[in-house]
């Protein structure tokens, strides 16, 4: 039987506390997204059962694996959890093929069956030509795949995923990334993503939930919280810019300016809200500029960074960091350096406003 989960969970470390409630239904990925710090590992970890909570419950179905009230804490191996980190850390005697059969091993499946098993998950993985090499003999992109199929052959509850794609080059990660799409989507047991990487939750989660100071800030559909960020990190990862003020007609009060926009919900005047844009929709410019309804800001330039086929332009105004993407011949031509003012517009239609309060709450 396929069980959804349900965690709410605290956790204190000398100078850091993890406070964290939430469900992942049977079949759902949730990711898990923040910056360096923000606890997504110490979630996994208690999640997993490596680390004890120091107050809360975890259950999966039925299942109570943590409940500090009832003194419960069920230990990692009988959790039934499968955990794919950012190394496939296959053991390095086995083959590949012996690799995958461990977990029904361990669990005290026949031989021939348990050979079965590790055939199928090799076979799903894309990766039965490897079964008879040994870990020393994969790339990163191969160890990984066989790592995928390892956890999975031991028929997980839950599946924690940790970085998966992280230790992996530009060429190889792709690939695992469409992998693990096609073997998430036919799975029916509750699975959490811990990334970094936007890409992935997008590509990977149905969920998003994002983690900063070890507070759930976000979680929502992944499409609508990346869509309509609530707080400056999640506009980042999300590629936005994202301003953050209070609703006035056409737009919010950004200091003693007006940023105007569209409204895709109702908004009383006077509740906090954000505009948000994307920085390709910035324009640049050394004098203020005029014409069509235009937003703009003087900024102090932070960093200029290359990005493809465009120059990501970073600048300041009052504590608010805003991108622009722009080409590198604009770049030149404005001779844009750091530390100079220059102003950065953007049409009002280019400004979706949304709203900031509620929502957003970690349960
Ligand atoms: N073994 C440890 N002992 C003491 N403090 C730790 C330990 N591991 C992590 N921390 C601290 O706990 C907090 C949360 O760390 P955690 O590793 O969970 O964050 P993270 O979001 O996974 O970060 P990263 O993206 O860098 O892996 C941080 O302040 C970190 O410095």
């Amino acid at each position: 039987m396929v069980s959804g989960l349900r965690a709410d969970v605290e956790f204190h470390r000398r100078d850091f506390a993890l406070r964290a409630g939430f469900e992942v239904a049977p079949g759902e990925v949730v990711a898990v997204l923040g910056p360096n710090g923000a606890g997504k590992s110490t979630l996994l970890s208690v999640l997993a059962g490596q680390l004890a909570a120091d107050r809360g419950r975890v259950a999966l179905g039925d299942a109570v694996w943590l409940d500090t009230e009832r003194g419960i804490n069920v230990p990692t191996h009988r959790r039934g959890v499968g955990l794919l980190a950012q190394n496939a850390l296959l053991f390095p005697n086995l083959t590949v093929l012996e690799n995958v059969a461990f977990g029904p091993r361990a669990a005290g499946v026949r031989r021939a069956r348990a050979r079965e098993i590790a055939e199928h998950w090799l076979s799903e993985v894309d990766a039965t030509m490897l079964a008879e090499r040994r870990p020393d003999q994969l790339s990163g992109g191969q160890a990984q795949r066989v790592a995928l199929a390892r956890a999975l052959a031991a028929d997980p509850r839950l599946l924690l995923l940790d970085e998966p794609l992280a230790a992996l080059d530009v060429d190889a990660a792709p690939a695992m990334r469409g992998l693990l799409h096609q073997v998430l989507r036919r799975q029916d047991r509750p699975t959490v993503l811990v990334t970094h990487d936007v890409l992935d939750a997008i590509v990977l989660a149905d969920r998003l939930l994002v983690l900063l100071d070890g507070r759930i800030v976000e979680q929502g559909p992944t499409r609508e919280v990346l869509a309509r960020p609530k707080d400056a990190f999640t506009a980042r990862v999300a590629g936005l810019n994202l301003v953050p003020g209070v609703a006035v007609a056409d737009g919010i009060s950004f200091g003693d300016s007006t940023i105007s926009g569209r409204t895709a919900e109702p908004l009383d005047l006077g509740e906090a809200a954000a505009a948000v844009f994307a920085p390709s929709t910035v324009a640049v410019h050394r004098e203020h500029p005029h014409g069509s309804p235009r937003n703009a800001f003087l900024v102090r330039l932070a960093a200029l960074e290359p990005r493809g086929d465009v120059v990501r332009v970073r600048g300041v105004v009052r504590d608010c960091s805003l991108a622009a993407d722009v080409t590198p011949a604009a770049v030149a031509d404005l001779d844009l350096r750091p530390d100079d003012e220059v102003w950065f517009a953007v049409k009002a239609a280019e400004v979706a406003i949304h709203p900031l309060s509620g929502g957003s709450s970690g349960t």
